[in-house]
């Protein structure tokens, strides 16, 4: 095997702010291989974005990576040391702001947001944004960049694109939009794409359109992608390998088809039954119970023990830490639950403990179905 393409070691990502600190990333590591598309999945404040922009080091004042380290291409875009002083700080080899911003972001990793408005300027052309982007970045001339700016619109399925190219931003549909922005982030073939929910604001169908076009991309560039989103059926459709966050821990990490059919913790369980499959019928749909606690004080014990249906006394008290559970040969499949025989803290002989999800339950709620709001 080579080396991954990006690696991120225990990764803490903090905000202070004036209730307390925010724990919104706390200590996640995972890789990214050449070729691949990793997903990042997890519920609303999970802590998905600001994983993604501590990648880029963007992220802003009152947030702060306090510890970790994180490699691309065998560079460090983050990594401490400790100085004689006893304090950490920068490793030397760490890259400065100015390589981030003049070799890194945009060239070698691209990220392409949810909205297409934050990213594109409504006053200036759609073409002449993508030209001048391709200008600066690839140190092309202005003709030979409109070329390349018009092949990548053609490239991401935009039709007629040698007209559309002088049209304006607000005269495309939004997936018209998501798709310029991939033409955008393809346009200097950066290594790597961090897509943080580009198809969350679309309806199901040009949703799909559109991730059956990264896959097609994909494979012809060889591009590696960091998929981020909410919805496991976007995880199914085009993530190769998983890790799924909770409260700022990523609590089971596989590949897609071992994270769907010999799934390991609960709350990925339970993300998967909140969720709308084909071999499944509605009345089997289970909104996850409860909501997910404040990052500022997560709880004490496993973070999801206050809503897990299979939590128990020891679930309070040992905070597990992910193991790899897959058999010898299998791929790596990590999970942090005691419930797994590798944890061997007593979870079978530990008293089941009440929590939103047991009360929720044993209140007959979700076996009627629909009363469960
Ligand atoms: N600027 C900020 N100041 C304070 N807290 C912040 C800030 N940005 C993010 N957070 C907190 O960090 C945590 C993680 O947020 P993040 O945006 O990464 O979640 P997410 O998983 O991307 O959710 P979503 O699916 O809604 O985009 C949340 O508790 C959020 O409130
Ligand atoms: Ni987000």
């Amino acid at each position: 095997m080579s080396e991954p393409l990006l690696s991120v070691r225990d990764l803490k990502t903090q905000f202070f702010t004036e209730d307390g600190t925010v724990r919104a990333v706390d200590g996640i590591s995972f890789d990214v291989n050449e070729g691949e598309i990793v997903g990042l999945v997890g519920e609303s404040g999970a802590g998905k974005s600001v994983a993604t922009s501590s990648i880029l080091r963007l992220v802003d004042s009152p947030g702060e990576i306090v510890g970790g380290e994180i490699e691309f291409k065998g560079e460090t875009i983050f990594g401490l040391e400790e100085g004689d002083d006893g304090e950490l700080r920068p490793r030397d080899e760490m890259l400065t702001e100015e390589e981030m911003r003049k070799r890194i972001r945009g060239r070698e990793i691209a990220i392409i947001f949810q909205d297409p408005m934050e990213s594109l300027n409504p006053v200036f052309t759609v073409g002449g944004q993508l030209r001048e982007f391709i200008e600066i970045n690839r140190d092309l001339g202005a003709q030979e960049a409109k070329e390349e700016a018009i092949d990548m619109l053609r490239e991401v399925g935009i039709p007629a694109p040698e007209s559309r190219y002088d049209e304006y931003p607000h005269q495309f549909s939004g997936g018209m939009r998501q798709r310029v922005l991939i033409a955008m982030a393809l346009a200097c073939q950066p290594d790597l794409i961090i897509a943080d929910e580009p198809t969350t604001a679309l309806d199901v169908t040009v949703e799909g359109e559109i991730l059956e076009m990264v896959k097609e991309l994909q494979e012809k560039y060889d591009t590696s992608f960091i998929w981020v989103t909410h919805d496991m059926s976007v995880v199914a459709e085009i993530c190769d390998r998983v890790n799924v966050m909770y409260l700022g821990e990523i609590i089971e990490q596989a590949e897609v088809d071992d994270l769907f059919y010999d799934t390991k913790h609960p709350y990925t369980s339970a993300l998967l039954d909140s969720m709308p499959r084909p071999d499944r019928t509605v009345d089997e749909l289970r909104p996850i119970q409860g909501v997910m606690p404040e990052a500022i004080d997560p709880p004490s014990g496993c973070r999801f023990h206050s809503r897990c249906p299979e939590a128990r006394e020891v679930c309070r008290e040992v905070h597990p830490e992910p193991r790899d559970l897959s058999e010898a040969g299998e791929p790596p499949h990590t999970a942090a639950c005691v419930k797994h025989d590798a944890f061997e803290v007593g979870y079978d002989e530990s008293p089941a403990i009440e929590t939103e999800a047991t009360g929720g339950f044993s209140a007959g709620l979700t076996e009627t179905g629909g009363e469960a709001e």
